[in-house]
């Protein structure tokens, strides 16, 4: 595996265009098997597989945890180098922003509402970096995790409005399977926690898979299933929610909670369609303990009950 730092060092490693296939894992670092997950799939599809590892300063609000977010590039490149990645890119913010530096991209609508809302200026914090990224290493392929489901949804908007020539990739959520956290999304920021805190945090899974078992058992009412979500939520002290709605296939919103648990219909009130599988999907972020978390599943009917654990290979 080549470590580079700078632009020109990356066009040097990937050499002339025109080359083999080549598959793109943005993240911000502090790699898991979520990220594993990623590259494993790049692995596949691709002949060569760059990932990046930049925590973008731009994507975070003055009192968020860009300072304390955790950072480890000896550990990084070794487990990227282990997971089949032939090109580490670990810029520093001055190769990414340079002094000058003053363009912004901004993608509207699907950007708005949930984490745009609670993140003002994030997604285009978000989509400025992707765009510089996709510019540099031109891949054939970027793969992006469904755990950041309305971030998958800004880059593929992104993607269609500006014509760009790569395929988005989106990999389903990988979940803790330990004991007393089984269900837990794994994050980055999840290292905030102690293990204790993690096992209370797979509270954010244990709600939205009640939804979903509400919505296997015959419940269309999307009401109905906020609240079977929030009944879990709440059974959580420490937790502050900061959103739980559901949204359709395109991202709009069809149903919200508001912190009171009243159900504010935003696009209709009409059931969802009975028939299996719809797009509509559950989102959900909220504070525990000082971080804040995210996590969301689709409602589908399977054809046996939902477990508790391993989500991502069932909603592929
Ligand atoms: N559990 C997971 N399953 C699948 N993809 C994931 C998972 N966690 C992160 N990813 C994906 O990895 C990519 C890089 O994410 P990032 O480096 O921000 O890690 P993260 O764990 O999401 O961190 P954070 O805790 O800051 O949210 C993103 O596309 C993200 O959606
Ligand atoms: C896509 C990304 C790498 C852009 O900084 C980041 O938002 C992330 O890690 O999900
Ligand atoms: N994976 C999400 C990046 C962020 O929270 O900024």
């Amino acid at each position: 595996m080549q470590l580079v730092h700078t632009p020109a060092e990356l066009r040097a490693a990937l050499g002339p265009g025109g080359s083999p296939s080549l598959g793109l894992v943005p993240t911000m670092g502090h790699l898991h098997d979520g990220h594993a997950h990623l590259i494993r799939r790049a692995r596949a599809e691709n002949d060569r597989v760059v990932l990046s590892l930049f925590v973008n300063p731009l994507q975070f609000g003055p009192s968020e945890d860009f300072a304390a977010y955790p950072r480890d590039l000896p550990h990084d490149a070794a487990f990227a180098e282990r997971a089949g990645v032939d090109v580490l890119f670990a810029p520093d913010t001055d190769q990414m922003y340079p002094p000058g530096f003053a363009t912004r991209v901004s993608v509207a609508g699907v950007s708005e509402g949930f984490d745009g809302a609670s993140r003002p200026g994030h997604f285009s914090g978000v989509a400025t970096v992707v765009l510089k990224l996709f510019n540099l290493v031109q891949p054939t392929r970027a793969y992006f995790g469904e755990k950041d489901w309305q971030q998958l949804m800004v880059v593929r908007r992104m993607v269609r409005d500006l014509d760009l020539l790569l395929e988005i990739v989106g990999v389903p959520t990988v979940r803790s399977s330990l004991p007393g956290e089984e269900g837990l999304a794994l994050s980055s920021r999840n290292s905030y926690f102690t293990p204790p805190q993690r096992a209370r945090a797979a509270v954010l899974a244990r709600a939205l898979g009640a939804a979903q078992q509400c919505y296997a058992a015959g419940e269309r009412r999307p009401d109905g299933l906020l609240a079977a979500a929030r009944a879990v939520l709440v059974s959580e002290p420490d937790l502050t929610l900061d959103y739980l709605g559901l949204v359709d296939g395109d991202m709009r919103d069809i149903e919200q909670l508001d912190n009171g648990g009243v159900s504010i219909p935003r696009r209709s009130d009409a059931p969802l369609p009975a028939d299996a599988p719809t797009q509509a999907r559950l989102l959900v972020a909220a504070h525990l303990f000082g971080v804040r978390l995210i996590d969301n599943l689709p409602l589908t009917v399977p054809a046996t009950a939902p477990a508790a654990v391993d989500y991502a290979e069932k909603v592929q």
